[in-house]
C-alpha cells in the first residue's frame, strides 16, 4: 500500500482511566465510513502526566486497558498507534510504555521510553520522570502494510541518532506519541519534528494531549505531521481535536531519489552502532 490515511486524536487527558477509553471508541466511531488506516493519540493518554500518578495507574500488558485498546482496533479495523500508559512489570517497575496494534488488534510493537525527561529549565518546566518510572533498553521498529515504521515516545525524539537508527532499519514513517510542555513547546515542538523528518527524510507523525491548563503539566498541543521534505503537512492548536490526514509513502523514495541523504552517509568515516542488550 502506498497511500495511508490517518486519524490524529489530540485528547483531553481525564483523571478516570475509563473515560479515556470510552472517549477514544467514541471518536474513532465518528470516522468510522472514512476508511482510517492509522489512528494515533497522545503520550499518557489514560493517566495525569504526573510522576505520582504512574504506579497508581500502572497496569500490566495485556491486563485491561491493553485488551481494550486491542479490541478498539480490531472493531474498527484500524491501525491503532495507542499513545503510550503507564506500563508495569512483574518486579513492579514502571515505564511509560506505547503499543501498536494491528487491525486484527494483534500488539505489533511495544516501545518503552528510553529517554528519561528530566528538566529543570530556569524560570520555566521541571520534571522527573526518573522518580517512578524505569527506562527502556530498546529501539523499535516494526513492520505493516505499509512498509516499516518507527515508534519513540515524546523526549526520546530529540535524539537524533536514536530516529537515525529506525531509518537506517527502513522505517518510512516515525510515531511520536507526545506531550510537549509550555517551556520547550513553542522553542523546540517545531524545530525538533521538522529536523527528525528532513534528516531521515521521513513521515514523523507526532500526537500530542489537548491543552489542561488546570493540570500540574501543562501541555503544549500542537500535534503535527511532516513530510520527508521536512515541511508540515498537517498541525492542529493547542485544544482538543480530531483530524484525518492522507500521506502517499511514495514521497519517501522521491525525496530520497532526488536529494540522496541517506547513500551519501560516510559509513567508511564514522558509524552509528546500536547495541543490543542481554
Ligand atoms: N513528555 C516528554 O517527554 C516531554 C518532552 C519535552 O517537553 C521536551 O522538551 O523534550
Amino acid at each position: 500500500m502506498i497511500k495511508m490515511r490517518i486519524l490524529q486524536i489530540q485528547a483531553h487527558v481525564y483523571k478516570e482511566k475509563e473515560k479515556n477509553l470510552d472517549a477514544l471508541e467514541a471518536k474513532i466511531n465518528e470516522y468510522k465510513d472514512q476508511k482510517i488506516d492509522l489512528v494515533t493519540i497522545g503520550e499518557m493518554f489514560d493517566c495525569p502526566y504526573q510522576t505520582d500518578c504512574f504506579p497508581k495507574y500502572a497496569e500490566k500488558e495485556k491486563e485491561a486497558t491493553w485488551a481494550r485498546l486491542s479490541s478498539i482496533a480490531a472493531k474498527f479495523g484500524v491501525y491503532l498507534s495507542a499513545g503510550s500508559v503507564p506500563e508495569k512489570d512483574d518486579k513492579g517497575h514502571i515505564y511509560n510504555t506505547a503499543y501498536v496494534f494491528d487491525r486484527q488488534g494483534r500488539q505489533i510493537a511495544k516501545h518503552r521510553k528510553v529517554h528519561f525527561f528530566d528538566v529543570d529549565i530556569d524560570g520555566g518546566q521541571h520534571f522527573h520522570e526518573s522518580d517512578t518510572l524505569t527506562a527502556g533498553n530498546e529501539c523499535t521498529t516494526f513492520d505493516t502494510e505499509f512498509g516499516k515504521m518507527g515508534l519513540c515516545i515524546c523526549f526520546d525524539c530529540r535524539f537524533p541518532e536514536f530516529v537515525r537508527l529506525m531509518a537506517l532499519e527502513g522505517a518510512k514513517v516515525i510515531l511520536v506519541p507526545a506531550s510537549f510542555n509550555m517551556t520547550t513547546g513553542p522553542a523546540h515542538w517545531e524545530l525538533m519534528l521538522r529536523s527528525r523528518g528532513m534528516d531521515n527524510q521521513c513521515f514523523v507523525v507526532a500526537t500530542s494531549d489537548a491543552r489542561d491548563e488546570k493540570a500540574s503539566y501543562v501541555s503544549w498541543g500542537h500535534s503535527m505531521v511532516v513530510s520527508p521534505w521536512g515541511s508540515i503537512v498537517s498541525e492542529m492548536d493547542e485544544k482538543g481535536c480530531a483530524k484525518v490526514i492522507d500521506i502517499d509513502l511514495r514521497e519517501v523514495e522521491n525525496i530520497r531519489r532526488q536529494l540522496p541523504l541517506m547513500t551519501a552517509r560516510r559509513e567508511d568515516v564514522y558509524e552509528l552502532k546500536k547495541w543490543v542488550k542481554q
